[in-house]
């Protein structure tokens, strides 16, 4: 895999007389934006000073949503709206934090998908949290030692986070938000040979996701089971001879050489994770709310549930169902709908809803994550 450093030539004087007088023009840009920016967080802290005395939230899930959905519609270019939303997330997240800094429970350790997912969405400027397990991100929220969570509820080609499922069945924190991440897996390791790679440390999913490449690429090499995808690799740089599975960032961060990218079997793969937190969110045009509940033991109660919410044209986005475990073999039945909780016809259907089933509960009412690909 080595390849000679490729003969970059010196520029002409005319090239490298242009080249030096944009750059001055990006430097004066800079100025500009940073007095700008300067000029925002000002702002931002004066909006600050009036929530904190009115007893308001910092965190503004709708606002910083409409706010990213403003700018994408009204760019022209060149920078394409993924770009120019990842720069204002991360504008934004400064802005929280001269607020105050919001500090994100995840399922850690850092540098795993979940840890990916957080920054996504709530940019490098918070006090980020990595928990052991599902539940301990519930009870970091519950406590009020995190303003917010994140937990992972389905993957497009696993299906369902269960462990996250049984915390909704209970708990009183609200979904405010969604967040899809692509999960790239790449293969890492301190050498750059393939065939020298003996073990392939991962997470099983991880590993189940990249069956098909490790059979075709690394049929010699035994694969290990890993705590995380971090985990993996932090083996891998302990360990010669060995390759780990995981996200770019571990790599990054253990000074492992990326030998191949995008192994996962399936192209499309994204998992899907809700924010927790304990604020009721207003509506912002893109919504979608989150419902629980469980239907009597009859035929045709689920049927008769469901049809309430078709007579009154919500779309449902996701159902998915899920042993109650204090009562054996009865089900709850996770909906996703498009809407909030408050639009009319939303608020209409949940209301015949409930009068079908025998407990309803609304997880919450969220601005609808962006599909990233
Ligand atoms: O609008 C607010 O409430 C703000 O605090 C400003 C701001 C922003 O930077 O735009 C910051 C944090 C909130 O979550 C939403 C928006």
């Amino acid at each position: 895999m080595n390849s000679a450093p490729s003969q970059i030539q010196p520029p002409s004087d005319q090239a490298q007389t242009a080249i030096n007088a944009l750059r001055e023009e990006i430097d004066q840009v800079d100025r500009e934006l940073m007095s700008l920016l300067n000029q925002r967080a000002r702002l931002a802290l004066d909006i600050g000073r009036l929530k904190k005395n009115a007893g308001l939230p910092v965190f503004v899930p709708e606002r910083e949503s409409d706010l990213l959905d403003k700018l994408a519609q009204g760019n022209h270019g060149p920078l394409p709206n993924r770009y120019l939303v990842s720069v204002f997330r991360e504008v934004i997240s400064a802005c929280r934090s001269v607020q105050q800094p919001l500090k994100v429970a995840f399922l850690g350790p850092e540098f795993t998908f979940s840890h990916q997912a957080a920054v996504q969405h709530f940019g490098s400027s918070c006090g980020m949290a990595p928990q052991s397990g599902i539940a301990e991100v519930f009870r970091e929220v519950e406590s009020g030692r995190c303003q917010v969570g994140l937990v992972p509820v389905e993957n497009s080609g696993e299906g369902a986070v269960g462990a996250s499922l049984d915390q909704f069945m209970t708990t009183q924190l609200k979904v405010c938000g969604e967040v899809y991440t692509p999960i790239n897996h790449v293969l890492m390791s301190q050498g750059d040979d393939l065939d020298a790679i003996t073990t392939v440390y991962s997470h099983p999913q991880a590993l189940a996701q990249c069956r098909g490449w490790l059979t075709r690429n690394l049929p010699q090499a035994r694969v290990a089971e890993a705590p995380s995808t971090a985990a993996a690799a932090r083996q891998a740089a302990e360990t010669p001879g060995s390759a780990a599975i995981g996200a770019v960032a571990a790599a990054r961060h253990h000074c492992l050489k990326v030998l191949a990218e995008g192994i996962q079997d399936y192209t499309y793969n994204t998992t899907r994770f809700l924010v927790i937190g304990k604020q009721d969110v207003p509506p912002c045009g893109q919504d979608k709310t989150s419902i629980v509940f469980l239907t009597a033991h009859r035929p045709g109660s689920l049927y008769k549930a469901l049809g309430e919410l078709a007579e009154l044209g919500v779309n449902l986005s996701r159902i998915e169902s899920r042993p109650t475990k204090d009562r054996p073999w009865e089900y709850a039945f996770f909906v996703d709908l498009n809407g909030h909780r408050q639009d009319p016809e939303v608020a209409q259907a949940l209301a015949a809803l409930e009068s079908q089933v025998e407990r309803l509960r609304v997880l919450g009412s969220f601005p609808a994550g962006e599909m990233l690909s």
